[in-house]
C-alpha cells in the first residue's frame, strides 16, 4: 500500500481549486495545481485530480493504464443497464431479486467505485453505500454527481445513496439485504479490471476486518447478507453459507435468514 503522507497529490484545474483544496485540507494531502506538479523525483504515486470534467485517480509514475474514474453514463455499466443480464446477473439472483421480490432496500456496506450498487439500482433496488477510503468516496460521488446530467443514468441513482465511512457505525433502519464485496488479496485480475484492481491494491489494501463486517451484519434484523468472494476464497468467518451462486471468476455467498417480501 502507498502511504498517504507523501504518495497521493491531489491537483486541479483552475475551475475546481476550492473543491480539490477542501478535500486536501480534510485529508491532510498535498494539493498542487496540475501546472505545478513537482519533478518525477517526488515521491508522489497517485494524484486524485480534479479535472474540468470529472474527478480521476492518475497512477503518476506510469503513464499506462489510463486514469480511473466512475462513469454510469456511457462505457460498461452504461451497457449493462441497457443490454445487461436483468435480473438474471449474478449479483441480482444473489440478492434475491425473482418472483414477486422486486424492490429491496440494500445496504452496500463496501460500495468501492459502485459498480455492483448501479446494477441494483438499475433493477429498481434502493441502494445506500458505504465507503471509507476518501480517495474511492470522492471518486464514486463525482460518478454520481455526472449521472445525474443524464436522463437515463439519474433515473438510477436517484435510488443510490453515498455516505463516507465505516458501514456499521451507523446502521440504517429498514434494510432487507446487506451486500459485502471487500478486498481480497489474492484476488485475481482480469484485463478489463486490471487497472482498477492495481489502483485499489496500492491506495485501499486489503480490507482485514472483513470478517469483522460480516459479524457486524449477522448482528441486524436483516433479510439477507451477501459476500461476494474470489474463486477459491474462504468463506468470510469460516461460516457456511446457505447457498451459493457461482460463476466464472467469483462466487457470491448467500446468507438467508428471512424470508425476503420486498414490493
Ligand atoms: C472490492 S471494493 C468493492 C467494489 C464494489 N463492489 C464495486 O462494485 O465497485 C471494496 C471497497 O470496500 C471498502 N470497504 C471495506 N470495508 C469497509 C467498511 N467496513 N466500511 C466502508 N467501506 C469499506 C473499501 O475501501 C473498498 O473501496
Amino acid at each position: 500500500m502507498i502511504s498517504y503522507d507523501d504518495q497521493v497529490l491531489v491537483s486541479y484545474s483552475n475551475q475546481r481549486w476550492e473543491e480539490a483544496e477542501a478535500f486536501s485540507s480534510q485529508f491532510g494531502l498535498r494539493l498542487v495545481a496540475l501546472e505545478a506538479l513537482p519533478a518525477k523525483s517526488d515521491r508522489a504515486v497517485y494524484l486524485l485530480n480534479f479535472s474540468d470534467t470529472r474527478v480521476e485517480l492518475v497512477n503518476w509514475r506510469e503513464q499506462a493504464p489510463g486514469p480511473v474514474f466512475v462513469d454510469f453514463v456511457e462505457g460498461a455499466l452504461a451497457y449493462r443497464r441497457e443490454h445487461g443480464g436483468g435480473r438474471g446477473e449474478m449479483v441480482a439472483k444473489s440478492v434475491g431479486l425473482k418472483g414477486e421480490v422486486k424492490c429491496l432496500n440494500v445496504l452496500d456496506a463496501t460500495a468501492g467505485l459502485g459498480r455492483d450498487a448501479y446494477v441494483l439500482a438499475a433493477l429498481g433496488c434502493h441502494v445506500v453505500m458505504y465507503e471509507r477510503n476518501p480517495l474511492v468516496h470522492a471518486l464514486l460521488a463525482d460518478g454520481l454527481r455526472r449521472a445525474l446530467e443524464c436522463a437515463d443514468a439519474a433515473s438510477v441513482v436517484s435510488r443510490m445513496t453515498l455516505h463516507l465511512g465505516e458501514a456499521f457505525n451507523t446502521f440504517p433502519d429498514g434494510i432487507d439485504v446487506v451486500y459485502l464485496d471487500p478486498m481480497f488479496p489474492e484476488r485475481r485480475k482480469s484485463s478489463a479490471v486490471k487497472k482498477e484492481m492495481q489502483a485499489f491494491k496500492d491506495i485501499v489494501g486489503a480490507d482485514p476486518d472483513a470478517d469483522e463486517l460480516l459479524a457486524a451484519a449477522l448482528r441486524q434484523e436483516v433479510k439477507r447478507i451477501v459476500v461476494k468472494r474470489p474463486k477459491g476464497a474462504p468463506c468470510l468467518l469460516g461460516r457456511e453459507p446457505s447457498f451459493t451462486v457461482t460463476g466464472k471468476s467469483g462466487r457470491f455467498d448467500v446468507y438467508a435468514l428471512r424470508k425476503l417480501t420486498g414490493g
